[in-house]
């Protein structure tokens, strides 16, 4: 398209079900904030839109594990997501929710308009039902076996696994999620909206006219799914939860949630305009309106195919320019889940780490899941901290802004000639601002931020190579050069970091004492961006060392999560058949100690214990050298199968068999008297 006159952007509605984590950052809101800050910057007329998405089976689900009513889940959720976007620094025009009168009012209207126009299939046809739950069984009611992957907990609507949507009567082997029945069928009327009659729109939309301008990952999804043939999906639900259906003949039945998710972008919009005094039609109606989605990978057939095919039959709307959906991000090497509870909770960093929402902005960005899934580990988050925040952007401008005040107190020096360094470094500074806008437009977050790293790395070498803290010794109007130098580097840094960290380019400026009073354009375009005798104020630290130990303690949260979710789920084993009380006494257990321990040789497991059993001193090999080290359990009293027949194990006779037991985390511990027995005792 030719240069857009404004831009909607809209990040994916996060769902009231649980807080944000790094996942849907990295995915998605991160990514959406930078490309939303930079066109801000460049001046741009922009709609950054979110909100909220609060309808679907799984919030009542969910109130009903809790106890509580829907309505105190979402505004539970709402409440944590709202305030920790705003902590973090996404820059949205507008955060809504989907509860809002504004947005039920929209897509009942949506709904109407596409109703009256003839838009959906009206069909009455059996569906899936759980009659001890007198309920209906849609989405996450039931769960599967996926017909195209065959992954056997797809939910109703869509399989997580391969990202396809699907109808729940499609499921193999489907299963309620209330009672674990399996369900029976029974007739109920739904409104469908024929995908397939969208269908030839989608080939020539997408698969002809975006196959050079959209991501690879994105493309190719909707490719397949549009060559596999589409087929009308149910856009009604038979739920108690939602916005209910506008038509006579609906009672208890309500909008699918993903039919009025993507509306509430739009009701969001209205929201902003209506506050800001701006025509809201414009962000939505108008061909100069450049839209683009940013979501992550399970969202795109909604942004692609279903949202696209409601805008089009609707009949008034812009598609979507683009929808620069990211693969996901897993957490040391696990995939991200909130019922598991394996994340890292926004809400939770931004107290645990105050002040530092940058630290986690660029991580983030500097490993987002762009063309594949990618990993977050808590030591690369350190080594990006302290080897490129703090050792290459935060010393530079420590040493530029400390250097000036000692040498001219804080006054920038008149420069006295250019060095062709010099002249080459000035002109490379100019170039940043293009560079790093060109990937940003082209979606590229992970490229530009990198670029931005370079910037500081430029100045960086500037200032290691000039050494102007010995230069002074001989030389201080080449000094002044130099120190003028870095100060036009620092100038340009405190720019164009603002998309990506945007508090320490805040910060920055304020060191720099240039309030906002340089735009991205002046970076290029300006000859002097720092002009002599201008006051600069005293050196702040931008980032700090992150140690071991704050590492540590991030991984040891996720350690004993870990552990709680293996104790949750660990399955008790099925008690073992009925013996007879003389097959029990057959068994001589007795108490015994460790007098000494060794490992046996070119082996992890085993260990040779001497065991004084009260009868005798006898050896016995144990397969626990994983969990413990011979000198701990010197001294340990035990429980001894005695008259166990005789075996060698590595060349060593075994007398014997320790009693041991597992502790959750996979480790084992020893069957021990709970006060010190004698030696020789026998359990009974
Ligand atoms: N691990 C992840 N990596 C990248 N994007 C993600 C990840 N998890 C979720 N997203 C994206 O974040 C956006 C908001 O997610 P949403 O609130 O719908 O949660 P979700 O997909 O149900 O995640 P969860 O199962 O963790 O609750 C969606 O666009 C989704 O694709
Ligand atoms: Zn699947």
């Amino acid at each position: 398209m030719s240069a857009p006159k404004r831009y909607t952007i809209t990040a994916a509605l996060p769902y009231t079900n649980g807080p944000i984590h790094i996942g849907h950052l990295a995915g998605v809101y991160v990514p959406a904030d930078i490309y939303a800050r930079y066109l801000r910057l460049t001046g741009n007329d922009v709609a950054y839109i979110s909100g909220s998405d609060e309808h679907g089976a799984a919030i009542p689900m969910r109130a009903k594990k809790e106890g509580v009513s829907p309505q105190v889940i979402i505004d539970k959720y709402h409440g944590i997501i709202k305030k920790s976007f705003e902590d973090f620094g996404i820059s949205f025009d507008n955060y809504s929710r989907t509860s809002a009168k504004i947005h039920h009012e929209t897509a009942s209207e949506f709904f109407t308009k596409m109703y009256n126009d003839g838009e959906f299939i009206e069909e009455v046809s059996a569906q899936l039902y759980d009659a001890e739950a007198n309920q209906f069984l849609a989405d996450r009611f039931v769960v599967g076996t996926c017909p195209k992957c065959g992954f056997e907990e797809s939910y109703g609507d869509q399989c997580e696994n391969c990202g396809t949507s699907h109808n729940a009567t499609d499921l193999i082997n489907p299963k309620s999620a209330i009672t674990g029945n399996v369900p029976s069928v029974k007739e109920t009327k739904h409104w469908f909206l024929p995908l397939d009659k969208h269908e030839a729109f989608l080939r020539e939309w997408i698969l002809e006219g975006h196959k050079k301008d959209w991501k690879p990952n994105v493309y190719g999804q909707v490719k397949s799914w549009v060559e596999d043939g589409l087929r009308p999906r149910a856009v009604t639900r038979d739920l108690d939860w939602g916005i209910p259906v506008p038509l006579k003949d609906a009672e208890g039945k309500v909008l699918y949630v993903w039919f009025d998710a993507p509306i509430g972008y739009i009701s969001s919009t209205k929201e902003w305009a209506a506050r800001e005094g701006k025509n809201w039609e414009d962000y939505w109606k108008k061909d100069d309106t450049k839209l683009v989605h940013f979501i992550g990978k399970d969202n795109i057939v909604f942004h692609c195919i279903i949202f696209p095919s409601m805008l089009k039959a609707h009949g008034d709307y812009i598609l979507p320019d683009n929808v620069p959906a990211n693969e996901f991000l897993n957490l040391e090497g696990n995939k991200l889940s909130t019922s598991k509870n394996w994340a890292v909770w926004l809400h939770e960093y931004l107290e645990e780490f105050p002040d530092q929402q940058d630290v986690l902005r660029y991580t983030l960005t500097a490993n987002a899941p762009e063309s594949k899934d990618n990993d977050f580990t808590w030591k690369d988050f350190q080594a990006k901290n302290n080897n490129e925040l703090v050792a290459i952007f935060g010393n530079f401008i420590n040493r530029v802004v400390v250097l000036t005040n000692k040498y001219y107190e804080g006054i920038i020096p008149a420069p006295n000639d250019f060095t062709e360094v010099d002249e080459d470094v000035l002109a490379a500074v100019k170039e940043f601002p293009n560079i790093i806008g060109k990937s940003i437009e082209r979606y590229r977050f992970r490229e530009a931020s990198q670029e931005l790293m370079n910037l500081a790395r430029l100045g960086n070498k500037y200032l290691a190579d000039e050494e102007p803290w010995k230069v002074i010794k001989v030389d201080a109007e080449r000094v002044q050069t130099i120190m003028y130098v870095a100060l036009q580097i620092s100038a340009a840094l405190a720019v164009v970091s603002k998309p990506f960290l945007p508090f320490t380019s805040d910060k920055l400026k304020g060191i720099l004492n240039i309030d906002d009073k340089l735009s991205w354009n002046d970076i290029t375009e300006k000859e002097i961006l720092l002009p002599a005798a201008h006051q600069i104020n005293k050196a702040e630290l931008l980032f700090s060392k992150i140690e071991d130990k704050t590492i540590d303690a991030q991984i040891e949260k996720l350690e004993a999560t870990k552990i709680a979710n293996e104790q949750e789920n660990k399955v008790v084993e099925p008690q073992k058949e009925t013996i007879e009380f003389d097959d029990f006494t057959k068994l001589d257990i007795r108490i015994g100690t460790i007098l000494e321990a060794e490992k046996v040789a070119k082996t992890k497991k085993l260990l040779k214990l001497k065991v004084d059993v009260g009868i005798d001193t006898r050896t016995i090999v144990s397969g626990i050298a994983e969990s413990f080290k011979p000198e701990d359990i010197i001294g340990q009293q035990v429980s001894v199968l005695v008259n166990l027949a005789p075996r060698k194990i590595r060349g060593v006779e075994s007398q014997g068999m320790i009693l041991m037991t597992d502790t959750p985390d996979g480790k084992l511990a020893f069957v021990e008297p709970t006060k010190e027995v004698k030696n020789g005792q026998q359990v009974s």
